[in-house]
């Protein structure tokens, strides 16, 4: 569904990604992860065109991502829900979900999406009229999430979702996670916590550097020293 090839980007003169190849396939959960400042980020935006690669071929189902102009990189399939969840605070549930179907098409097939979002997570709908800034951060997040599933998209981008969130609600999120693959939606996922991901993923890269060391299904980055010695403490 996805293909990276020889991805270069970084910010003016600084390069935050060398040489980058990821494949995602349909249907799968891929795992990205690493220590900061390793590019992670930098990868989701690139993924989703918010920044532009100076080398490097990114195709979405075949299609040119690099080519395709930024504000219709959603309608090739792509969401993206970005670390600092920014939804509009004084806005109902409801209303921050409507603001995920924009296009066009997905305006028309508005009821579906939100019934599709709602079965995902039915505590949104619980709160559906409730404004988002007063609900708590897990809940937030599936906000998000659910405003990004509006667009109806075929690859969803989660940047760190887990962060900044209690241990107790990180369970959920990856709860959430766990379901929204389950619903049969491919996911690429970046995250820090590399023992929670690993569990809810078939397969992950590790990038270091803006480099990627590694990749493999996760009970081959749960055996990779590498793996093991830097991030799970063995
Ligand atoms: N807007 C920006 N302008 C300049 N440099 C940036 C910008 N965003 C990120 N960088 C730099 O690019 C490199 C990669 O950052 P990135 O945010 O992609 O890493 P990350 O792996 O997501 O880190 P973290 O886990 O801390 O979020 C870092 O050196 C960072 O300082």
């Amino acid at each position: 569904m996805l293909e990276l090839r020889a991805v270069n980007a970084g910010y003016g003169t600084f390069q935050a990604l060398f040489d980058v190849d990821l494949d995602v396939r349909a249907g799968e959960a891929v795992g990205v992860i690493g220590p900061n400042g390793a590019g992670k980020t930098t990868l989701m935006r690139v993924i989703s065109g918010l920044i532009r690669p100076s080398r490097g071929s990114i195709r979405m189902e075949g299609t040119d991502v690099v080519a395709t102009p930024p504000h219709k990189i959603v309608s090739l399939g792509i969401a993206h829900v970005p670390e600092n969840r920014r939804l509009f605070p004084q806005l109902s549930v409801d209303d921050n979900l409507k603001m995920g179907a924009f296009m066009k098409e997905a305006r028309s097939h508005y009821a579906e999406r939100l019934e599709v979002v709602f079965d995902l997570f039915p505590r949104l709908k619980e709160r559906r009229h409730q404004m988002a800034g007063t609900m708590s951060g897990g809940e937030q997040q599936m906000c998000a999430i659910g405003r990004a599933l509006m667009s109806n998209p075929k690859l969803l981008l989660l940047d760190e979702p887990s962060a900044g969130l209690a241990p107790v609600v990180v369970q959920q999120v990856f709860e959430l996670v766990k379901r929204i693959r389950a619903s049969g939606l491919t996911v690429l996922i970046v995250e820090q916590n590399v023992q929670q991901v690993l569990k809810v993923v078939d397969r992950a890269y590790l990038i270091e550097a803006g480099t990627i060391r590694a990749s493999g299904t996760s009970a081959e980055m749960l055996a990779s020293d590498t793996v093991r010695e830097a991030y799970l403490g063995v």
